[in-house]
């Protein structure tokens, strides 16, 4: 059996009065790419803070690579980019990695992690002056030097404008591609959706949902199809099995499905309907549709 990355079991963890962590179970396999989504206050920081040592459970168990945060930290195997703190905004940036790859065995050389990091150029400027955008760099570099096995990124694209972004998720694929472990908590939808191999949505500090994004949306909307039907029958086609919904605009029906595969079936045997297409609802219906049905529950 291999060992979790990541094994939370039953993690709470409260703030006075507020319920930050209400529960958490997730196990993270070596390997995976796993976004971490939720609304501002959902929870994310507060696990990641758990799963990194850097705060206490109040009950259950926090294990990585099957050890105390600490020690896994201690031997390496944790890279680690938080949205702040971190940097000396005196020292250069060089001084700073090199500073960095001190603390730890067997970190990779300094101007290659600049390099991976796409900030070789910058060796030589202090932090201050840099831009968040760079300085986010920074901390990327700083998370990569000790050839971690997990890295951790806590909301690592924030301040960056779009170009920056995709450059910084370029480096970072290079590094998945190397078999790396990753756990990064994001609000941008599309991030997760493009870059992690599941998707962990988490609301007022338990997870409501867990899956790839194609299982989040599937789970959530089924499909759409679309297509021109000549004549239609409304009614017929909404009590088909399967169907959820219909909506017309001009010749072209609009089909909710919940199984759109028999659906198309049955528009292609039965029906003229010609010009059909199946679309999945993007991740953020899903997300906000399983936030409304939390909602609801609460
Ligand atoms: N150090 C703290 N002291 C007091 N309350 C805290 C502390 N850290 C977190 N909280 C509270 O715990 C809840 C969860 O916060 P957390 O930062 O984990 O959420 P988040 O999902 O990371 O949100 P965001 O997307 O805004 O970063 C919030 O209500 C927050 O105000």
């Amino acid at each position: 059996m291999t060992t979790s990355a990541v094994s939370l079991r039953g993690v709470t963890r409260k703030y006075g009065a507020v319920q930050a962590v209400a529960g958490v179970d997730l196990e993270i396999r070596a390997g995976e790419v796993v976004a971490l989504l939720g609304p501002n206050g959902a929870g994310k920081s507060t696990t990641i803070e758990m799963l990194l040592g850097l705060a206490r459970p109040d009950q259950g168990e926090v294990r990585v690579y099957g050890g105390s945060p600490a020690e896994a930290i201690a031997k390496g195997l944790v890279g680690v980019m938080l949205q702040s703190g971190g940097i000396i905004e005196d020292a250069k940036v060089g001084e700073l990695l090199n500073l960095v790859a001190g603390l730890h065995k067997e970190p990779m050389p300094v101007g290659e992690a600049l390099e991976r990091a796409g900030i070789a150029d910058l060796r030589d400027r202090k932090l201050k002056g840099l831009s968040g955008g760079q300085q986010q760099r920074v901390r990327f570099a700083m998370a990569i030097v000790p050839q971690p096995e997990l890295i951790v990124l806590d909301e690592p694209t924030t301040g960056m404008d779009v170009e920056s972004r995709r450059d910084f998720w370029a480096s970072m694929h290079a590094e998945t591609a190397r078999g790396r472990t990753v756990l990064f908590a994001t609000h941008y939808l599309e991030e997760a959706d493009a870059y992690a191999d599941r998707v962990v949505l988490m609301r007022n500090g338990k997870i409501v949902a867990d899956g790839t994004a194609a299982q989040i949306k599937a789970s959530v909307s089924g499909r759409t199809i679309r297509a021109t039907i000549p004549g239609a029958n409304l009614a017929a086609l909404a009590a088909l099995d399967g169907v959820r919904s219909v909506e017309t605009r001009g010749d072209v029906v609009l089909l909710q499905c919940a199984d759109s595969d028999a659906t198309l079936r049955y528009l292609l045997a039965s029906t003229r309907a010609h010009d059909i297409e199946v679309t999945s609802a993007d991740l953020e219906d899903a997300v906000l549709a399983i936030s409304a049905e939390q909602e609801a529950l609460a």
